[in-house]
């Protein structure tokens, strides 16, 4: 049911076909993953099909290696009118023990839409606890934050 599921922990081994030439998880394969559970959470939340509008503070923090169980966490930080503002981690560990260590962590910005590709709302994600609060008064700062570099950056755009 739409509006209820604020979370999404996708889990998965990382396999041989994600690999780069040194030897570890491609940044791009993690990405993907990173853009899947995005989608899956967005989706839920929304009880739509949603878009991708915005991916930063992409931080690699830590390699994935090959055979490595990957854990990709998506979690509802934030909803605007018809947007979700999501927090996102990926922690990976050997299979055979449960430590994981956290590889990358970012924000995704998710938008519902309609079949034409029309912005549509979505149910409001209400913080609860002190720690759904300091994270959503930090996506608004990061909104803030973000309105300043998308005017910088338009001194790029063609
Ligand atoms: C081996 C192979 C296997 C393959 C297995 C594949 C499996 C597959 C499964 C599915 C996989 C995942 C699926 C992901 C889905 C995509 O990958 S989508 C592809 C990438 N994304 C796009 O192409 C989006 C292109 N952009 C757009 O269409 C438009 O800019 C948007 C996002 C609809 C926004 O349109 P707009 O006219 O700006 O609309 P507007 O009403 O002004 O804004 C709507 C909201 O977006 C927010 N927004 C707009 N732009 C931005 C921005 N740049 N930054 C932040 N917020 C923004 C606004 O603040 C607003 O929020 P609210 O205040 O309403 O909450």
């Amino acid at each position: 049911m739409p509006g209820t599921e604020r979370s999404l922990t996708m889990r998965f081994l990382a396999e041989p076909k994600d690999v780069n030439f040194g030897g570890k998880v491609h940044g791009g394969a993690a990405m993907k993953w990173i853009d899947l559970a995005a989608y899956g959470c967005a989706a839920a939340w929304s009880g739509k099909y949603c878009i991708t509008a915005y991916v930063g503070g992409m931080r690699f923090v830590q390699p994935v290696l090959v055979g490595n169980m990957v854990e990709v966490e998506a979690k509802v930080i934030y909803t605007g009118r018809t947007s979700m503002h999501l927090g996102i981690e990926v922690r990976a560990g050997d299979p055979t023990s449960s430590e994981k260590h956290l590889t990358t962590h970012c924000v995704a910005i998710m938008v519902a839409v309609d079949d034409k590709g029309k912005p549509v709302p979505v149910p409001e994600w209400v913080p609860v606890t002190e720690n759904d609060i300091f994270m959503r008064d930090s996506a608004i700062r990061l909104m803030r934050m973000r309105e300043k570099i998308t005017e910088e950056m338009s001194a790029h755009l063609s």
